[in-house]
């Protein structure tokens, strides 16, 4: 038997650019998805949120698939536990299929370093969604702070961050796609704004070293004006990130797909609190987490 486990993620920059191959920095945060895998049994067999029908898994079902390129795997037990809010923007898909990655290596001894699972665990977003960009799985795998598609870590941050939950769900791979036929509709100008993001993130990486959270926090908001732009915005959303910056957020936007599930604050640890309380009176839930070096680990 093996135990893997894999943390949610928030983007501070970069969302839905970061699809046509732009800038984005994503932190991991202290949620996270446990796999634990056990061989034997009769057939392949998935405990989730999902019950245990694979079409309902469609991620863990295609991360079996891809371990399976290396070794055989007829008979097996799959369970997930997880306190990562499901299709919220907090990377939940990347955390289940990196964590079910990373136990079925440790399991079955396959050998893959983590630069490997990460890149397998991409391909499996890929395939299953249609469009997908490394930073969940990348963040998810790795922990910490990341840049992608560079692909650089960097440690975790240390601000306080607090999370607005909207409690309504969305599909990447739908919101993806809107994105996706505006772009194509609009090129120059929807090139144009991704091109803007990109500079964001850019910027964000030299911020990120010198801990200057106000200005991360600044370019936050400017980000947040951008995927206004883009369409992903819904007015729950407003209302929670409009609450933390009335109450001193340094600065918040979506994290994720959006059209639904997360917004994202950054602030003083020390105003977590009433920013929390202020963003659960605007709409929702909230709840204070911080980021978090731990990538995947096997406990
Ligand atoms: N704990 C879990 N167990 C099984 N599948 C999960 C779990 N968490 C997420 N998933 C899968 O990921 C999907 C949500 O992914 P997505 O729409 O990308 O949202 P998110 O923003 O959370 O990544 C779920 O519909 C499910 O297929
Ligand atoms: C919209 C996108 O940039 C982020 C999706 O994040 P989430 O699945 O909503 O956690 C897509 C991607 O990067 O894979
Ligand atoms: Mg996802």
């Amino acid at each position: 038997m093996t135990i893997c486990s894999a943390p949610g993620k928030v983007f501070l920059f970069g969302e839905h650019a970061v699809v046509y191959g732009k800038r984005a920095i994503a932190c991991a945060i202290d949620l996270r998805t446990e796999v634990e895998v056990n061989r034997g049994g009769n057939g392949i067999h998935i405990h989730s949120a999902f019950k245990d029908d694979p079409d309902k898994n469609p991620y863990i079902k295609m991360a079996i698939k891809k371990v399976q390129q290396y070794v055989d795997i007829k008979n097996l037990s799959v369970k997930v536990s997880s306190t990562i809010p499901i299709a919220s923007g907090l990377g939940s898909s990347a955390a289940v299929t990196v964590a079910t990655i990373g136990a079925l290596n440790e399991e079955f001894q396959v050998g893959l370093r983590k630069e490997e699972i990460a890149l397998m665990a991409y391909q499996t977003e890929l395939e299953v969604q249609g469009a997908a960009s490394p930073t969940d799985t990348f963040v998810s795998t790795m922990g910490g702070t990341v840049i992608v598609p560079d692909r650089k870590v960097l440690p975790p941050i240390s601000c306080g961050i607090v999370v607005g939950h909207t409690g309504i769900s969305k599909s990447t791979a739908r919101m993806v796609a809107r994105v996706r036929a505006l772009k194509e509709k609009y090129p120059d100008v929807i090139g144009g704004i991704m091109d803007s993001i990109g500079c964001i993130s850019v910027r964000g990486e030299d911020l990120i070293k010198k801990n200057d959270y106000r200005s991360i926090g600044e370019l936050m908001n400017v980000n947040q004006g951008l995927l206004d732009a883009l369409g992903i915005t819904i007015p729950e959303l407003s209302l929670q990130i409009h609450a933390a910056r009335q109450h001193g957020a340094y600065g918040a936007k979506v994290t994720g797909a959006g059209g639904g599930g997360c917004m994202v604050a950054i602030c003083d640890e020390k105003k977590c609190k009433e920013i929390a309380t202020a963003i659960g009176r605007s709409y929702g839930d909230s709840f204070i987490t911080r980021s978090t070096s731990e990538g995947l680990i096997i406990k």
